[in-house]
């Protein structure tokens, strides 16, 4: 079965997204950034509506890839008692000393890492360190928003190796990055496992915006046609 993450940024957004089927209830703020940060206050919130119906993640920000900043983002992202805590990986810095920071800043939380595809060049050594460091899933998305899709950045076929080197790794291989409905098929004749989606989730298709709880059961209904059928064709083809 393939997952379905909503990312929403308060906990009337997150309600529309558990009632509309969602699996994993991600907080994230879409005006500061692909990984943008809400406030603490507002993720207790958003975790005190879902009240364990589903888990939760959190993102820490758009940080620089700096040990220091990044462990005590993760830190504090951690304490609100959110289940995830997601942390982005991009260019430029020591990502592969910030994934063994946050590694031990987790405190009770599990981590995953987020390679932002268009950013950095997709390694496996980046997802060994976050195997090394005790992450639980890894996941690809974009960090630039205009209106390319992951898709447009890397292979289906660069898509399969990552799955495949998240997989061998220990990891759950999440895909996301301005995702549309009509990717959902193909991405999941992948195998991943997880689809995460905003601005398809959204009024307008617009990330900022609001999301539109007909769009968000739309692209769930999707998600769980396409994880069947590969379930399906793995068996009988
Ligand atoms: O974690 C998934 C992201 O929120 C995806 O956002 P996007 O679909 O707007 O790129």
């Amino acid at each position: 079965m393939i997952r379905m993450l909503a990312s929403v940024t308060n906990p009337e957004e997150a309600e529309i997204a558990v009632t509309a089927g969602a699996d994993l209830i991600d907080l994230k703020n879409p005006s500061e950034g692909a990984l943008g940060a809400l406030p603490a206050g507002t993720i207790r919130a958003c975790r005190e509506t879902v009240a364990g119906r589903r888990p939760v993640s959190a993102t820490i920000g758009d940080l620089p890839m700096e040990p220091d900043g990044v462990a005590a983002a993760v830190s504090r992202t951690a304490a609100t008692g959110v289940d995830i805590v997601k942390m982005g990986i991009s260019a430029g810095g020591d990502p592969l000393a910030c994934i063994a920071a946050a590694g031990r800043a987790r405190g009770a939380a599990a981590l995953v890492g987020v390679i932002l595809a268009d950013l950095i060049i997709l390694t496996n050594d980046l997802i060994r360190a976050m195997a090394d460091a005790g992450f639980i899933g890894v996941m690809l998305d974009t960090g630039v928003k205009d209106g390319r899709t992951l898709r447009d950045h890397l292979s289906d076929d660069s898509l399969a190796a990552f799955i495949g080197q998240a997989r061998d790794a220990g990891l759950w291989a999440g895909l996301a990055g301005s995702l549309r409905l009509a990717d959902i098929t193909p991405l999941a004749a992948l195998g991943p496992s997880i689809l995460g989606f905003r601005g398809a989730l959204c009024q307008g298709g617009a990330r900022r915006d609001v999301i539109d709880p007909d769009r968000v059961a739309e692209v769930v209904q999707s998600v769980r046609d396409a994880g069947s059928l590969g379930w399906v064709a793995a068996r009988v083809g």
